[in-house]
């Protein structure tokens, strides 16, 4: 199946704001040449320190945020040289569904409105009935009765509100979902919820997920493969089974070793690993990891390491790590 996301080299460096008297402004390198596929049904979980970069990925493929390099393509069509009207026709097939549905959801508006909005926004309805039919529909596929059209966001619970982000999200009939941390504002038995209504759509409809998580508990649920991220690289990516039972890089390994045990009661969050990443505006030479690598050897101090295969040739089975021991 071709893939329904594909990104190849994607850049995204941020200048540093101050004076730097003529001398070369420093920039903080966010995404450092990231390249993923993402097939129908199929479910990419992204893990990764805070500020390793996985938003930017993110925001970066719907253009939220401008790549400096790289390719972006949705069912084939390039995302990344788009304009205007065309991108915003695009984005109706790549949708975001956010943390924090509080924020998120716009208090003055009605469940209605907020839901109807990217249709009136993209012109995707003929009239203002096939608008409220719509979303009375999508509502339901989320779990939410027609009760609920004329309340206000303040009125549900943390989890109803996200439930209205993905009805928002998936009105426009999108082919691609980015979901960025969606659960983790959420209790842990309410995000069990969301997160198997997250699953029981994929299955109807056969949507293509980018799933951004500090949660390896929660990303080992519901992806189908992993990448995780590092200063702004994918230092490994490969099956979820593949990932999680035979993990190649020093820095998975220590960021599984350090999560305790699978249990769907506790959040597994990440960050716990010896020394804090290094800054993305001055990289350490050579394999960004090493100063913090157990395994460490002279070469990791010099030369970058490439990106490798260790797995089958198959998509499924490809199994890349960035790391001198392969
Ligand atoms: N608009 C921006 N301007 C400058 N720097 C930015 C901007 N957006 C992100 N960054 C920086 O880019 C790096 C990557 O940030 P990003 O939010 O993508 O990381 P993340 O892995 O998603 O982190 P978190 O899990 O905390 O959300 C961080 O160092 C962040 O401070």
């Amino acid at each position: 199946m071709n893939p329904v996301i594909e990104v190849r080299h994607l850049i995204k460096h941020f200048p540093l704001a101050g004076n730097f008297w003529g001398r070369q402004r420093a920039v903080l390198r966010a995404v450092d040449d990231v390249s993923l596929a993402i097939r129908p049904g199929e479910t990419l979980g992204l893990v990764g320190e805070s500020g390793s970069g996985k938003s930017t990925v993110g925001n970066c493929i719907l253009r939220l945020v401008e790549p400096d390099r790289g390719e972006i393509y949705c069912q084939g069509q390039a995302v990344h040289s788009l304009k205007g009207n065309d991108l915003r026709r695009i984005r109706r097939r790549m949708q975001m569904v956010f943390q924090d549905p509080q924020s998120s959801l716009d208090p003055r508006m009605t469940v209605q409105t907020i839901v109807g909005y990217p249709l009136k926004l993209q012109r995707l309805a003929a009239s203002s009935t096939e608008v409220a039919e719509r979303v009375e529909h999508i509502l339901t596929e989320v779990g939410l009765g027609r009760e609920h059209l004329d309340r206000y966001p303040h009125e549900f619970s943390g989890g109803q509100r996200q439930r209205i982000g993905i009805a928002r999200a998936l009105i426009t009939e999108p082919a691609f979902i980015i979901f960025d941390e969606p659960t983790s504002a959420l209790d842990v038995s309410v995000q069990a919820q969301i997160l198997n209504l997250i699953k029981t759509l994929q299955h109807r409809h056969g949507y293509a997920y980018l799933f951004i998580s500090h949660d390896l508990t929660v990303v080992r649920h519901i992806s189908h493969r992993v990448a995780v991220m590092y200063l702004g690289i994918f230092v490994e990516s490969a099956a979820k089974g593949d990932l999680f039972e035979q993990p190649a890089h020093p820095y998975t390994r220590a960021l599984l070793a350090s999560a305790p045990k699978p249990n769907p009661d506790i959040r597994q969050e990440l960050a716990v690993i010896a020394g804090d990443p290094p800054s993305p505006v001055h990289l350490p030479s050579g394999c960004r990891f090493h100063p913090r690598c157990p395994e460490a050897m002279p070469i990791c101090r010099q030369k970058a390491p490439k990106t490798k295969n260790i797995g089958g040739d198959r998509a499924d089975k490809l199994h890349r790590v960035c790391c001198h021991l392969y």
